[in-house]
């Protein structure tokens, strides 16, 4: 599945509703495995839209929100194997794609990951926490996600955030096959029972809290303090260029 909205790849409603019934089609195929991966060079994904929240229409908000709930259960939760080849930058929302799969190759070069939340002044929902800690030591997450650590590509292999570094993208597709193959020899149904009991502590938090998490947001998009903060965030970005 190749992200392919340019020119970052950040996740609005539409691209999440993409990706949702591609992660449809990929499960009702009966697909062995899926690799994510970007077609941008330098960006995987840069995370959610930010003009998604941004004075936001309620109704688009909140069917934004459950969207990603949903593209997390389907990418998280899937009986598929899945593989990320990430071939460029990959902040907050673009991290959690990432780490939501089974296994991660990233390009080397000047690229960064992790869940830079705090940095923006807002906090990490607790299933983006849950899927970091799924993916590095509980006390590597905690302070990764308190000191909105980006991870250069060096950084990420030696803390477990990514498996493997890549010369280039088709280096890190080739690499994902590589994951793959290992279950050329194990039965398919003891592999997916075994991941989703590796994640079903994770996934039962978010179902069972999956409206007070939508409340939560809801009431922070609203927050006047927040759109402030937003806007400044939003011309940052723009100054940048
Ligand atoms: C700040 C978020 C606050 C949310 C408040 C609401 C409450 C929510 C609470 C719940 C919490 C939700 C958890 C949030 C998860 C997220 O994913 S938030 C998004 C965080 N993402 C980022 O901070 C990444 C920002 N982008 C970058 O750092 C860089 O763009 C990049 C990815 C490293 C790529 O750099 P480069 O190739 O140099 O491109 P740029 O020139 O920076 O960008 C090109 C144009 O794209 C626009 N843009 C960039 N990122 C986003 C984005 N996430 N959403 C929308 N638009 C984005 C950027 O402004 C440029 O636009 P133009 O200048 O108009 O071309």
């Amino acid at each position: 599945m190749t992200l392919q909205r340019p020119p970052v790849n950040s996740l609005n409603l539409d691209l999440l509703k993409e990706m949702s019934k591609s992660l449809d089609e990929i499960a009702k195929n009966k697909s062995k495995a899926m690799i994510l991966t970007s077609a941008s060079p330098k960006v995987f994904s840069a995370g959610l839209d930010i003009m998604e929240m941004y004075k936001p229409d309620l109704k688009r908000v909140e069917e934004f929100w459950t969207t990603l709930q949903e593209v997390w259960f389907k990418l998280f939760g899937s009986n598929f194997i899945t593989a990320a080849a990430i071939n460029g930058h990959a902040p907050a929302g673009g991290c959690l794609l990432a780490m939501s799969c089974e296994y991660r190759v990233m390009t080397g070069g000047n690229f960064s990951i992790g869940l830079n939340e705090t940095a923006l002044g807002i906090v990490a929902p607790n299933w983006f926490m849950d899927t970091m800690t799924n993916t590095i030591p509980v006390r590597e997450a905690e302070y990764a996600l308190t000191t909105a650590r980006m991870f250069n590509v060096e950084e990420a292999l030696k803390v477990g955030l990514i498996d493997e570094v890549a010369t280039d993208k088709d280096d890190a597709i080739a690499k994902c096959k590589g994951f793959i193959g290992k279950f050329d020899r194990i039965p398919a149904l003891a592999r997916s029972i075994t991941k989703l009991k590796m994640r079903q502590a994770a996934i039962k938090r978010l179902q069972d809290g999956r409206r007070e998490d939508l409340n939560e947001f809801l009431q922070f998009v609203q927050n006047p303090k927040i759109q402030k903060s937003l806007e400044m965030y939003i011309q940052s970005l723009k100054k940048k260029a």
